[in-house]
């Protein structure tokens, strides 16, 4: 199953991963300057009411919804404008004091988590939409800007927004984690979607990343820093202004639903329709395992199997076409069940449903959280990889349903883990890491969406090697050189 080199690893690592995750991060070097008179400090910039200290806000802050152990941050500061970002980022940066941007902690690899202490950048109260250009396609947002805000602001322009991670994030979040989710088939991940950020780095300087007030659609104007903070986790510094893409809303949308008996026949269907070219927006699948927690807790009667979620986007004209050829393609993998939703209201059950898969999966275990998985790997291997996932799951006799974006080779087990069973605890812990190997072992990466953050750091090393970590240290080091954004994240 694994390569010589993965199963050498897996050995010598088996006994070192559980006090891998148990690892105190806690240098407390930066925590110990966070003194009564930085605080003082940090409260004539923003103002007294935009510094808490307050073990509520402190803890508010000191998470994201997956399951790392908290992080508490010394102090909370919230940020009116690109002046107070400015700076409180010099302030921390003269003091020596880590500094960690706060979008709204939807984050799944432990982002926001205060590793050392220090100031968590809250971000939100800016939350202007600068402008839309609608004949460009192109809108321009403030860090406190939420998804769906925007969604709802652009309605009546005929456009929208897609990069659809389920959770209502800030857009300048799903910027620094590279975020994408179920419409990326289409339309693409944040890397394709982001045309400019405002950035204010460590030490107080703001820079626009594709020039001041450039929005266009390509530039080969030197190097592409514009995607190097794409993904960058609040390592590099804090995003306080985006550009991106928008899209006509299309004319017509179906969604579908259509069953397999086996994990090959719905991946090869899923090849076939991108093989034969049809723009799909949505492709998205769910095991049995997935459907029957799906079932119970959104009130479905699905056929209990391998199954395929669809969404076509397109003019009326011709997108029946785009259905009835991928009608033939199911067939033809023996796909069985089809069935389609229409209307607004059937599509939008449909996929607040698939939406609510973690939780559905949560209801599994009384009492439990969610453990996510994300690995995405060259679709040909994406059936050998699930089948083998879902056979270390089966091994070790736990429950993990498994829910992908599989038009783009990315799929995630979303294990219900009651963490207060250590035993189970560990199990879908090294379930996770030997899934994130085997994706690596099959030309793939440890993380298609959810990022590096404090879970995949030794991950990292093994998918880009020490030199291409050392590289990205370099670069950290360029824009960081004190080290204050964000400690302890992506590197180790
Ligand atoms: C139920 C559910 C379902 C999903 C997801 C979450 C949840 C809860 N996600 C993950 C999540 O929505 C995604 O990581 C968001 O992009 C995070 O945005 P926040 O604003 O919440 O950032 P959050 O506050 O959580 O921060 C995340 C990271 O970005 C940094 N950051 C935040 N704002 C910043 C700024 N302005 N400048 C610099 N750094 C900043 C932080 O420091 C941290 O490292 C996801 N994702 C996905 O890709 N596909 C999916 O399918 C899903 N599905
Ligand atoms: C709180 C756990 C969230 C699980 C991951 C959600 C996700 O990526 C998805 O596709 O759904
Ligand atoms: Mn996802």
């Amino acid at each position: 199953m694994f390569s010589r080199q993965v199963k050498q690893f897996l050995k010598r690592s088996s006994s070192t991963l559980w006090p891998y995750l148990q690892r105190n991060y806690g240098a407390p070097s930066r925590q110990a300057k966070v003194t009564n008179d930085f605080v003082s400090s940090l409260k004539s910039i923003v103002g007294d009411k935009n510094v808490s200290t307050a073990d509520a806000v402190r803890e508010q802050h000191g998470h994201d919804e997956s399951h790392h152990e908290i992080g508490l941050p010394d102090v909370v500061v919230f940020a009116e404008s690109v002046q107070h970002v400015s700076e409180v980022s010099k302030l921390c940066n003269d003091n020596v004091v880590s500094l960690i941007p706060f979008g709204s902690g939807t984050g799944l690899e432990g982002g926001v988590n205060a590793l050392e202490g220090g100031v968590c950048l809250d971000v939100t109260k800016m939350d202007e939409i600068i402008e839309v250009n609608a004949e460009d396609f192109d809108c321009t947002v403030r860090p406190g800007v939420m998804r769906i805000g925007l969604n709802n602001y652009l309605r009546d322009t005929g456009l929208f927004f897609p990069i659809d991670p389920g959770a209502d994030a800030s857009v300048c979040g799903m910027c620094a984690t590279s975020a994408s989710g179920t419409n990326a088939v289409r339309y693409g991940t944040m890397r394709e979607n982001v045309l400019n950020l405002e950035v204010v780095l460590p030490d107080g300087r703001v820079i626009d990343t594709a020039g001041k007030g450039r929005r266009t659609k390509k530039t080969s104007a030197g190097y592409n820093l514009t995607n190097l903070f794409v993904g960058s986790e609040g390592t590099l510094g804090t995003i306080t202004k985006a550009t991106v893409r928008l899209y006509g809303v299309p004319e017509k949308t179906i969604s579908a639903v259509c069953h397999f008996n086996s994990v090959q026949e719905a991946v090869d269907t899923v090849v076939q329709v991108l093989q034969c070219g049809i723009p799909m927006a949505k492709l998205e699948f769910l095991d049995d395992v997935a459907i029957e927690a799906f079932n119970k807790f959104s009130k479905f009667d699905m056929t209990v199997a391998q199954s395929l979620f669809l969404e076509f986007h397109g003019p009326a004209l011709g997108l029946e076409d785009q259905f009835n050829t991928v009608k033939e393609l199911i067939d033809m993998n023996n796909g069985f069940g089809l069935k389609t939703a229409i209307e607004a209201d059937e599509r939008n059950k449909l996929w607040k449903a698939r939406h609510e898969m973690v939780w559905a999966c949560c209801s599994l275990i009384p009492g439990s959280k969610p453990y996510s998985t994300d690995v995405c790997v060259p679709i040909s291997h994406l059936p050998d990889v699930i089948v083998k996932t879902k056979e270390m799951i089966k091994e070790a006799n736990v429950i993990g349903p498994i829910v992908g974006h599989v038009g783009d080779g990315n799929f995630h087990v979303f294990f219900p883990v009651d963490h207060a069973d250590t035993e189970t605890f560990k199990k879908v812990y090294d379930i996770s890491h030997r899934m994130a190997l085997l994706a690596m072992d099959r030309n793939g990466t440890c993380t298609g969406e959810h990022g590096i953050g404090m879970g995949k750091r030794d991950l990292l090393i093994r998918e880009l090697g020490e030199e291409g970590v050392e590289a990205m240290r370099q670069v950290k080091k360029t824009f960081d050189p004190n080290g204050i954004m964000n400690p302890g994240k992506v590197f180790c």
